[in-house]
């Protein structure tokens, strides 16, 4: 579960008018199942809260309370931060940061080895995964020498190679061809529903996805899931609506009229518990 309070997060710099998210008033729990979308326009700062779920901020929020399975990492404590991230998280983000150097086998075992998990385990696993992906080709190649598609799929097998429990992925389809996309979008499916590891408990796993599409969210999120819509820093309506009940029209009302939290745009809002 993460838990959240409260948050109010400032970029460090020069001071800005207003914080880059501001969740005064909001609490929230999101629990570790299905899928989580944050919505809203260029700029409202879906990517800044992502950040601060994965903790990848070492600076912590301005003020507030951000938890995750009930540990708060103090102000500093980057060491909790780093253990929490390396071992329940997976990242896909805009930027694919794979090791240039390294092979695609390399890259995609980077988590297991951190996780001290031994070699022919780690080999086995990533023989998989690059067969799950259609790289098994690729395994010996430098990373720095694939494709923009390519290095995407490698650096999603990176981010689910020690099956997380929480997964970040900040658009991770928007700069590939449709074909690379759907194997993206099917190995994301198949981590978050258990079967790219035959693991039985399918609820047990959160995607937490940036997108700018709202067509594209309902179809990572398979129907179901949760959105929180994001304008100017602030979470329209106070709270998560579940994805099926918010449309491009209620988007562009939030966003265009400025909603407060409290006001809420005209989606019918059922009492939601996430
Ligand atoms: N490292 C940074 N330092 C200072 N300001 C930043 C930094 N990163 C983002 N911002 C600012 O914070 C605000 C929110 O940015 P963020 O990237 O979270 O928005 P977004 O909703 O993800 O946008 P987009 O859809 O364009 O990716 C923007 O005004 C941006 O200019």
């Amino acid at each position: 579960m993460f838990h959240l309070s409260e948050l109010v997060f400032r970029y460090p710099g020069p001071r800005p008018a207003r914080p880059t998210i501001d969740l005064s008033g909001v609490r929230l729990d999101l629990p570790i199942s299905g899928t989580l979308v944050l919505l809203g326009e260029s700029g409202s700062g879906k990517t800044t809260l992502l950040s601060l779920l994965g903790l990848l901020w070492d600076r912590p929020a301005e003020s507030g309370e951000l938890t995750y399975g009930g540990v708060a990492p103090a102000r500093g404590d980057t060491r909790t931060r780093a253990i929490l991230r390396r071992s329940e998280f997976g990242f896909v983000l805009q930027s694919a940061f794979l090791l240039p150097h390294f092979t695609v086998s390399q890259n995609v075992a980077v988590p297991l080895e951190l996780a001290g998990i031994d070699a022919a385990s780690i080999r086995e696993r990533v023989g998989h995964l690059l067969g799950a992906a259609g790289l098994s080709d690729l395994a010996r190649r430098r990373a720095r020498t694939l494709s923009g598609g390519q290095r995407q799929r490698v650096a999603v097998l990176r981010a689910l190679a020690h099956d997380p429990r929480v997964v970040f992925a900040d658009e991770p389809v928007s700069n590939l061809d449709r074909q690379n996309a759907e194997v993206v979008l099917d190995l994301l499916a198949r981590w978050r529903l258990g079967s790219l590891f035959e693991r039985q408990e399918r609820r047990d796993r959160l995607l937490v996805l940036v997108s700018h599409s709202l067509r594209q969210a309902r179809k990572i999120a398979d129907g179901e899931g949760m959105a929180l819509l994001l304008h100017e820093g602030r979470l329209v309506g106070g709270r998560p609506y579940p994805l099926a009940q918010i449309d491009d029209a209620t988007i562009y009302r939030a966003t265009e009229s400025g909603l407060e939290p409290g006001t809420g745009p005209q989606v019918s809002a059922a009492e939601v518990s996430p």
